[in-house]
């Protein structure tokens, strides 16, 4: 079942499910889901002569990616072809109960913005802000102001709670992020790594 936006006022009130801060209840509390406004650390991926990333390279990854902040009053231009990490001000906390789904907004969506490439899961038990894997698909450049309301998070009720919510299982190296974080995947690693034995 998903959240309405009745469910969705009740369980901010009780506490258990936390988005915080948010500016203007009205606005951001949709019929269904909560809009999220964008923050203002960027990580921007920068030419490199590395023939090629390797995902378990923390080094390399590190070497990748380049960090931007937008200052009061300023814009961060998406460029067409461009792939950058944005983060949502929001910081979420998710129940056991419940797991979240990040979606681009319509608005957005038009003018060829994608604002999660690929992963739009907030786990169960999850907590930090949540870090937006921004594209543009057009062929002009898109001005992006922090602040704006830049994606929604849906929320579905589970049938039973999370028996291992996101924190308490092994890895869950995104708890607690704050700002865009670049990826982490060589933590699996320490578990075993992305192969896992048969
Ligand atoms: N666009 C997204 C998607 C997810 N998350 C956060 C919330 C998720 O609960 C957490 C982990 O997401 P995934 O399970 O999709 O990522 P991984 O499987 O790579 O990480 P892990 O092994 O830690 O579960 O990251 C985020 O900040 N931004």
């Amino acid at each position: 079942m998903i959240l309405s936006d009745a469910d969705i006022r009740r369980r901010l009130t009780d506490g258990d499910l936390i988005v915080e801060p948010i500016a203007d209840p009205e606005l951001q509390i949709q019929p269904a889901s909560i809009d999220l406004r964008l923050g203002r650390e960027f990580l921007e991926f920068q030419r490199t002569n590395i023939p090629c990333i390797h995902p378990n390279s923390e080094q390399e990854v590190d070497e990748y990616v380049e960090e931007t902040y937008v200052e009061e009053g300023e814009e961060f231009i998406l460029h067409p072809g461009d792939f950058v990490l944005g983060t949502t001000k929001e910081r979420i906390e998710v129940p056991p109960d419940l797991l979240g789904t990040v979606q681009g907004r319509s608005s957005l969506g038009r003018l060829a913005i994608v604002i999660h490439a690929t992963a739009g899961i907030i786990d169960p038990g999850y907590r930090g802000q949540i870090t937006l894997e921004l594209s543009n698909l057009g062929t002009a450049p898109v001005a992006l102001s922090p602040d704006m309301r830049i994606s929604q998070v849906i929320f579905t009720e589970l049938k039973t709670p999370a028996e291992s919510p996101y924190g308490r299982e092994r890895g869950s190296k995104y708890q607690d992020q704050t700002g865009p974080q670049a990826s982490r995947i060589q933590v699996d690693d320490e578990f075993g790594g992305g192969q896992l034995d048969r």
